[in-house]
């Protein structure tokens, strides 16, 4: 399934948790699940990137990889794997999120990031223009989230921080509003997963 099914949404509250998901994990489930919960949303896209303009591309396994992982965490329901982003042509967030706009006129949309890239924001293009018009959710990570509260984005944004709840569902014109999401910190991470892997193939290839 594909969000391209709700190409009639009517305000309906997506969150779009965009990523590289190479490959996918727990840690995405949990903040999936944490951010649908606190922003009350209806349904939240994992957004596979057809590529992170930070992130280098080797090592990157190829889009459909990563979008079939992220469809073995979704539920296909409320939880929904996607590859929108390659589909509309873009890879920055804010030429993704004026192209969703225009696709989807209805629906509300906030952006959900770990508590790492709220440290990263500010390298991300027209961040500020990001932050003004969508709503942001940040869930905790564990050895991120002190620094993303004590971070530039934090400071810049502070006076548009409110409770979870309302970041969506009230207007906060003409600047949109920001939340850390209430959630455990998850320790699962994409980095240590291909880590484990490539140990584990070097000590195959090494033998007894
Ligand atoms: N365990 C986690 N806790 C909180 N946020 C997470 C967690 N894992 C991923 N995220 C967030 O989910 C989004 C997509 O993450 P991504 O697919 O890059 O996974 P990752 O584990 O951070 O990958 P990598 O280690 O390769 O950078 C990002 O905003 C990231 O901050
Ligand atoms: O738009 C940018 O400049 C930008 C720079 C870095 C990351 N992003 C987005 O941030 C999201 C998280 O990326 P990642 O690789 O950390 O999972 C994903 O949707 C990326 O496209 C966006």
């Amino acid at each position: 399934m594909t969000p391209g099914r709700f190409g009639d949404a009517r305000r309906r509250r997506i969150g779009l948790l965009g990523g590289s998901f190479n490959p996918a994990h727990e840690g995405h489930r949990h903040v999936a699940r944490r951010a649908m919960q606190a922003l009350r949303l209806d349904e939240i896209w994992l957004m596979v990137s057809p590529g992170n303009p930070l992130k280098p591309v080797q090592g990157m396994a190829p889009l459909p990889e990563r979008l079939a992982s992220a469809r073995r965490i979704a539920d296909g329901r409320r939880i929904i794997a996607t590859d929108i982003e390659a589909r509309l042509g873009t890879r920055y967030t804010a030429d993704t999120l004026a192209a969703l706009r225009r696709r989807f006129r209805r629906a509300r949309f906030a952006f959900v990031i770990g508590a790492d890239n709220m440290v990263q924001l500010p390298r991300w293009k027209q961040w500020r223009a990001i932050a003004r018009t969508v709503a942001l959710g940040v869930l905790p990570r564990p050895g991120w989230t002190r620094r993303a509260l004590a971070g530039r984005a934090a400071h810049v944004l502070a006076h548009h921080r409110r409770v979870p709840g309302g970041v969506l569902t009230e207007s906060f014109a003409p600047h949109a509003a920001w939340c850390l999401v209430p959630a455990r910190e998850h320790a699962a991470s994409a980095t240590a997963i291909r880590r484990a892997q490539a140990e584990r193939s070097t000590g195959e290839r090494r033998g007894p």
